[in-house]
């Protein structure tokens, strides 16, 4: 068994390569792109009807062959997710010896890192993992947290860095900005207000909206004091 630590990597502008064109290679394309990779290289002779898609939209690079070794030149980080177990364990082995980024499909810890289930509402990312103990377990507790955090909470999080920023500005008592930002972050949208606060859209947060949260929040605190 292995023990990860968990990351928040920024990938923008970081060459990306996958390699394979199924399914799964298929959903950790997909991953990629929504995490912000910058260049991203699929290489694989078959790929599904999402990844062509996604080459004639120009959000990925399609190379329509076999691996090659010049493929993986200047990745930062490379996926190996084709049906071939023996070139899946080269291209780990190979990534390793050149300090790439490695992630396997089908030999989960030989890889550098494993790809967690993630749930994200703007900045909000939740991620999870079994440490390949059972994928299923971790598919089945996404869909949980995915109802449970629903879309409010991405306006949510939006207001909560507009006033954090007011509050580090304006609020110069640390233990103060403490108690207001921990008084912000216990407003969790409840069940009730989800609908109204999600279906607002995403509006930017309104300055005066913030203003006015920091004065009745700075009172609460003052008065908790
Ligand atoms: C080690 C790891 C390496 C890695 O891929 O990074 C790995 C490895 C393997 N998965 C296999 C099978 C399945 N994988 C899924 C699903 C997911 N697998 C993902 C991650 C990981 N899978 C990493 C560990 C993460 C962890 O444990 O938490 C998720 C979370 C993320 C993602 O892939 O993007 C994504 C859910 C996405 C979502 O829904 O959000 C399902 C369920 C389904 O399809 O519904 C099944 C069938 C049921 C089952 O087997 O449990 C097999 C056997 C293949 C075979 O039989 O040939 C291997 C090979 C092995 O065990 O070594
Ligand atoms: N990590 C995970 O979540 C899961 C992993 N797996 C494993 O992932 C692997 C891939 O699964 P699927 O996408 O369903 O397979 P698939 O069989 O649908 O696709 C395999 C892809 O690999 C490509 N490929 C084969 N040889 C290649 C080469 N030399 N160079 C470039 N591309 C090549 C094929 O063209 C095809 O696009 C399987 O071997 C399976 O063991 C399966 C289920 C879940």
């Amino acid at each position: 068994m292995s023990a990860y630590y968990p990351m928040m990597v920024n990938l923008s502008g970081k060459r990306c390569v996958v390699v394979g064109g199924g399914p799964v290679a298929e959903r950790k394309t997909l991953g990629l792109l929504d995490g912000g990779a910058g260049a991203l290289i699929v290489v694989a002779p078959r790929a599904t009807a999402q990844l062509e898609k996604l080459a004639a939209a120009g959000s990925i690079a399609l190379r329509r062959r076999e691996y090659r070794d010049s493929d993986a030149e200047g990745a930062f980080l490379l996926i190996a997710a084709s049906d071939d177990r023996a070139l899946n364990a080269r291209l780990a082995e190979y990534a390793e010896s050149r300090g790439i980024l490695v992630n396997t499909a089908d030999l989960g810890d030989r890889g550098s890192f494993i790809t967690p289930s993630v749930v994200r509402r703007g900045e909000l990312v939740i991620a999870l993992t079994t440490g390949g103990a059972s994928p299923a377990l971790t598919a089945l507790l996404k869909r949980k947290l995915d109802g449970e955090y629903g879309p409010a909470y991405e306006r949510f999080v939006d207001r909560l860095h507009a006033l954090r920023k007011r509050v580090l500005a304006k609020v110069g008592d640390p233990g103060l900005r403490a108690s207001v930002l921990r008084l912000a972050a216990e407003e969790l949208p409840n069940r009730e207000t989800w609908d109204d606060f999600g279906n607002a859209g995403k509006q930017v947060p309104d300055e005066l909206e913030i203003q006015h949260w920091m004065i009745r929040l700075l009172e609460a605190a003052e008065r908790g004091r």
